[in-house]
């Protein structure tokens, strides 16, 4: 049935003139209202809506509002099986006949039901950008969206910049999780308001448990190890719209994406010495190889900022793009590449990250190690306690 649905585009030159009507198909049935007596006007009118619609609902939708408009008009299904090989017209086929002696009226009815609420669906779906269709819910610092095969994560805390706090670093990897097992090709990472994230929530530092610091520090290190991981091992094509400024780990992993798009409004600052803290997100490894040695001493050691075009031409930005321009021109990149088969993009992105998977999770563990140690350290204390108390900003 699914290579029938692959082959139903080229079908459509020598199908049938209904088959003009099963170019859309059914979503939800009204039964208690298949007792209403349909006019056939009522019917016409839901086979020209159907013409009308913008957008190809998919396949096996097509299939079963076919189905519903042969019952509707021609009854059950009496025609000969088709042999295995014809494949498009066994598909139609086997819908029809799954219809049973169902009655002609309530065929029609279902059939106008069920173009009605597609009609709705897919109008709605047509006016609002990408992602914003399908909400996942369930999330308090995320916006987690999914459409035209491209899974969104958006940070959510516009009011703390998109800080990280530890409900987020969670919130995250299990967004993670569900995109890698669910049916879209790529995934994408960005922030909501005007900055893409501002790092770590330095409030994560606040709330020390009973074991004291020392505990505090080992499960920071913990949770960072999983974190990072997850990035690590993301087993599709990952990018970042990076739409706003970006700080701290929000920059360093950014070299574990596939692709980076960016505004020229962003910027990309990884203050660690002023924190007192050291790098993360695999940068001690990554960042030296994308951008030398001494350019990424620049940034991970002395803290200098990169604009998004000094960022690009380091390497770290794969194109920057005029902020008035950024989410149509880049959202327009993302649906094409997305319609690229997803096993390919799948298979090449392993063999790319294979290679390199040990030694990341290698420098990950080391790199939160020593951060362990330095959240530890009067230089980060000071440095935490200094921006709480508001004393210093970035
Ligand atoms: C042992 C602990 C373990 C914890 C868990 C481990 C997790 C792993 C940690 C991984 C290591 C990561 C390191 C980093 O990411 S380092 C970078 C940290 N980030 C910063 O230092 C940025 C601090 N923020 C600022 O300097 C400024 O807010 C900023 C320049 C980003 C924006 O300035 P602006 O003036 O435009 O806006 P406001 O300062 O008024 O910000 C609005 C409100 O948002 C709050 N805010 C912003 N960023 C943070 C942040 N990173 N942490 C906490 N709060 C943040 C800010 O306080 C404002 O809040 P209020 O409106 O309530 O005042």
């Amino acid at each position: 049935l699914a290579m029938a649905y692959l082959a139903w585009g080229l079908a459509q030159r020598w199908c049938p003139s209904s088959l003009q009507v099963i170019s859309f198909p059914v979503v939800q049935l009204h039964l208690n209202r298949t007792a209403m007596r349909l006019s056939q006007k009522d019917f016409e009118s839901a086979m020209n809506q159907v013409k009308l619609l913008k957008k190809d609902p998919g396949n096996e939708v097509k299939l079963k509002l076919y189905a519903l408009y042969k019952q509707a008009t021609e009854g059950p299904c009496n025609m000969p099986k088709p042999g295995v090989f014809d494949l498009i017209n066994k598909a139609k086929w086997d819908a029809w006949n799954a219809l049973g002696s169902l009655p002609k009226e309530t065929a029609r009815q279902n059939y106008v039901d069920l173009v009605s609420s597609l009609s709705s669906s897919l109008e709605s779906s047509s006016q609002v950008e990408p992602g914003t269709d399908r909400k996942s819910t369930g999330y308090e610092t995320l916006m987690v969206t999914s459409e035209d095969g491209i899974t969104k994560i958006m940070l959510n805390r516009p009011t703390k910049k998109n800080a990280l706090n530890v409900e987020m670093y969670h919130e995250i990897m299990h967004a993670l999780k569900a995109a890698s097992k669910d049916d879209s090709a790529i995934t994408v990472l960005t922030g909501n308001g005007d900055y893409y994230s501002s790092g770590n929530d330095l409030t994560n530092f606040t709330d020390i448990p009973p074991g004291g610091v020392e505990e505090k520090a080992k499960n920071g290190a913990i949770l960072l190890r999983e974190f990072v991981g997850c990035f690590i091992d993301f087993p599709k094509p990952l990018i970042a719209m990076v739409n706003g400024p970006a700080v701290g780990i929000s920059v360093t992993l950014l070299g574990l994406f596939d692709a980076v798009y960016a505004s020229d409004r962003a910027t990309f600052h990884t203050p660690f010495s002023h924190l007192g803290q050291s790098p993360e997100g695999c940068s001690s490894y990554t960042f030296p190889k994308i951008m030398s040695p001494a350019k990424a001493t620049e940034m991970l050691v002395f803290g200098k900022k990169l604009t998004a075009g000094e960022a690009c031409a380091q390497g770290l930005v794969t194109e920057v793009f005029p902020d008035s321009t950024f989410q149509k021109e880049v959202w327009t990149r993302l649906k094409a590449f997305a319609k690229l088969p997803p096993n390919a993009m799948r298979i090449s992105k392993e063999i790319i990250r294979n290679r390199e998977k040990e030694k990341l999770h290698a420098v990950n563990a080391e790199e939160c190690s020593v951060l362990q140690g330095r959240w530890l350290s009067d230089e980060c204390m000071n440095a935490v306690m200094n921006f709480l108390s508001r004393k210093s900003k970035l």
